[in-house]
């Protein structure tokens, strides 16, 4: 798979010295939906900016759909959609008003077909009924999506959001993510920044997890899960006499949920068989409601990456 966008070594240092970002490898796969992970002040925005050639970087290589960044911002931007940081609107203007001097600011958009391209953008992010109202009665959601329409004012090979749901209620998250969807599914390569695990987790088929200005790891969100172990779960009422035969079989982790009812553990390394597991508990007189394997989460992941929990406030 070609990358669409790739860095090496892509660094950023400010003015007052701090170091946002830090020797970033990044190949985000064509066709792909690219979370960008981490929390907050861990370099994601300064990532962008530097992939969209809004600041130059201080060491590395980055190219965006193979023309090296910022160098050939000219010829890449115009494939690009970027939404960065919440889109500038008019207030004063609609919804149409805004987007037709979006289009008109494009030179090398034709001004015989604008109005035709607005009606189709505003109809893609689902804000044809709210056309004629003024931006600035918008929910914050539907500037959001006002964003995203001016951003697919013209075929795209690539969209760029920097954290597209934030401030949004869940109802505007579920939209949002339900429009990258079917972006995505149309062949447009997606990176967004996020410093949401589940959301990366619901919309996302890779990632790329940042922390303090340097990459932890990426690939598809498949395997990033894959690589943490998932979690042995027995449902049951009997806790206390669980929690003694796990202990008993060589089961690490042990643990009661604080709900009651659920004991987890690390699952068994491969000389145990789940179904010799089961049987012991059921000798021991367990009710044993539920038993498996829990698949490991993104978070798991994260967790078993940095030994830390994935902490928003950074
Ligand atoms: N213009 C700037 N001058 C100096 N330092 C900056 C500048 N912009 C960002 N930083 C610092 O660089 C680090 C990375 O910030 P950045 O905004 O890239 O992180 P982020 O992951 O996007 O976080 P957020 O989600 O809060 O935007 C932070 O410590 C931040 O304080």
């Amino acid at each position: 798979m070609t990358a669409v966008i790739e860095t090496q070594g892509l660094t950023k240092r400010y003015r007052g010295g701090q170091l946002a970002v830090d020797g970033l490898d990044l190949a985000v796969p064509a066709g792909s939906v690219f979370g960008f992970l981490g929390p907050n002040g861990s370099g994601k925005t300064t990532t962008i900016r530097m992939l969209m050639g809004l600041i130059e970087p201080t060491a590395g290589r980055a190219t965006v759909l193979g023309e090296p960044m910022p160098k050939a911002g000219r010829t890449v931007l115009p494939q690009v959609g970027a939404l960065i940081e919440g889109p500038a609107l008019y207030g004063f203007l609609s919804g149409r008003e805004n987007l037709l001097r979006f289009d008109a600011a494009d030179p090398t958009a034709d001004p015989r077909t604008r109005r035709a391209r607005v009606v189709e953008a505003l109809d893609r992010v689902g804000l044809a009924p709210a056309a004629e109202k003024k931006a600035k009665a918008y929910s914050l959601g539907m500037k959001q999506r006002l964003g995203l329409a001016a951003a697919l004012l013209r075929p795209r090979r690539l969209l760029v959001l920097d954290e597209p749901t934030n401030g949004l209620d869940p109802q505007g998250m579920r939209e949002i993510r339900a429009l990258v969807r079917e972006l995505a599914d149309d062949g447009t390569t997606v990176f967004l920044s996020s410093h949401l695990l589940d959301e990366i987790e619901q919309v996302c088929t890779h990632a790329a997890v940042m922390a303090r200005g340097r990459l932890l790891t990426q690939g598809s969100v498949a395997e990033l899960a894959a690589r943490a172990r998932g979690r042995l779960v027995v449902l049951t009422p009997d806790t206390d006499e669980t929690v003694r035969v796990l202990k008993e079989r060589g089961i690490t982790g042990v643990a009661v949920d604080p709900g009651g009812g659920r004991v987890g553990g690390d699952p068994p390394g491969p000389g145990t068989e789940l179904a010799e597991l089961t049987a012991a508990l059921v000798a021991a007189g367990v009710r044993v409601r539920g038993f498996g394997v829990e698949r490991a989460s993104l978070e798991d992941a994260f967790v078993a990456l940095t030994g830390e929990g994935f902490d928003v406030a950074g």
